[in-house]
């Protein structure tokens, strides 16, 4: 524990959600961690400060987390992030709170699944050696946003991968019969969006080349699957000031 083996004190945002009912348990369940505050849409936020959270833990919407964020630098309370959307000129926009804030630590990853982590990380080093790539994820069908954060993520680290190896586009002669048949474009790589009851969250990345194909595919089949990767971050964050994206650096 830190601080003379006082626990770290963590409030959770979206407390009532698929993920932060999740998180709460976790942290409960952690001896050196203790839940001082559940926070959902309709109450105050200002509860987690009174409640002298030490860190916010942020799984709610992407379209109330940038405001959630600025709070909480504010507030000098180190956030870690679950919730997507997070464009480059969002991570920009906090680097620039940050930057007023030097004590403090912000953590924002789009997948908290360590396999998820090392999914994103065998398709990065795949992707010089391939012709093709393409991403289909898989989501259940409550999920608001399409394509996900990771396959977003994921799709980016192979475009910068292609382009650091000098391939160019990859070859398709293909013409649209129907809009979005052939997915979205994120920088030249294709991703497909899955919608569909019974699933939780999974992705595959497809690579092609000539005579062979390699497919690399993470499942996860319960939210649990997220949980060792939020309180590694808890852990973290709290000696690990400005913005840090992704686990991977926690992982070395
Ligand atoms: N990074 C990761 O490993 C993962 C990220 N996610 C992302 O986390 C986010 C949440 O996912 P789910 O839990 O499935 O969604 P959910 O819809 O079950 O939960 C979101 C919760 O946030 C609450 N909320 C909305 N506005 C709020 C506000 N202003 N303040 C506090 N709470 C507010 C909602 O009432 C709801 O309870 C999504 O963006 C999802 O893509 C989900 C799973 C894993
Ligand atoms: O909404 C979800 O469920 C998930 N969201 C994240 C994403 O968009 O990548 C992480 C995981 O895929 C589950």
């Amino acid at each position: 524990m830190t601080d003379a083996q006082q626990p770290i004190r963590v409030g959770v945002l979206g407390a009532r959600g698929r993920m932060g009912l999740e998180v709460c348990k976790a942290v409960d369940a952690a001896a050196d961690l203790e839940l001082v505050a559940m926070v959902d849409q309709g109450d105050r936020l200002f509860n987690a400060s009174e409640a002298s959270a030490q860190v916010l833990v942020d799984f709610t919407t992407p379209d109330v987390v940038m405001d959630n964020l600025r709070w909480a630098v504010d507030q000098g309370i180190h956030t870690v992030v679950g919730t997507t959307g997070f464009t480059e000129q969002r991570l920009e926009q906090v680097r620039g709170w940050l930057a007023d804030k030097p004590g403090v630590g912000v953590l924002i990853a789009p997948n908290f699944g360590l396999g998820a982590v090392l999914m994103m990380q065998f398709a990065a080093r795949a992707a010089r050696y391939f012709e093709s790539a393409e991403i289909i994820e898989q989501h259940h069908p409550r999920k608001l946003d399409a394509p996900s954060g990771t396959a977003t993520h994921t799709a980016k680290l192979i475009a910068a991968a292609r382009a650091e190896a000098g391939l160019g586009a990859m070859p398709d002669a293909t013409k649209e019969e129907a809009p979005g048949a052939r997915g979205a474009d994120i920088d030249g790589v294709r991703v497909h969006a899955v919608r569909a009851a019974g699933l939780v969250a999974h992705q595959e990345v497809l690579f092609g080349t000539t005579g062979e194909t390699l497919t690399i595919r993470h499942d996860s089949l319960d939210r649990a699957s997220f949980m060792p990767g939020v309180l590694l971050g808890i852990r973290s964050i709290v000696s690990r000031p400005g913005l840090t994206i992704g686990l991977d650096p926690l992982l070395d």
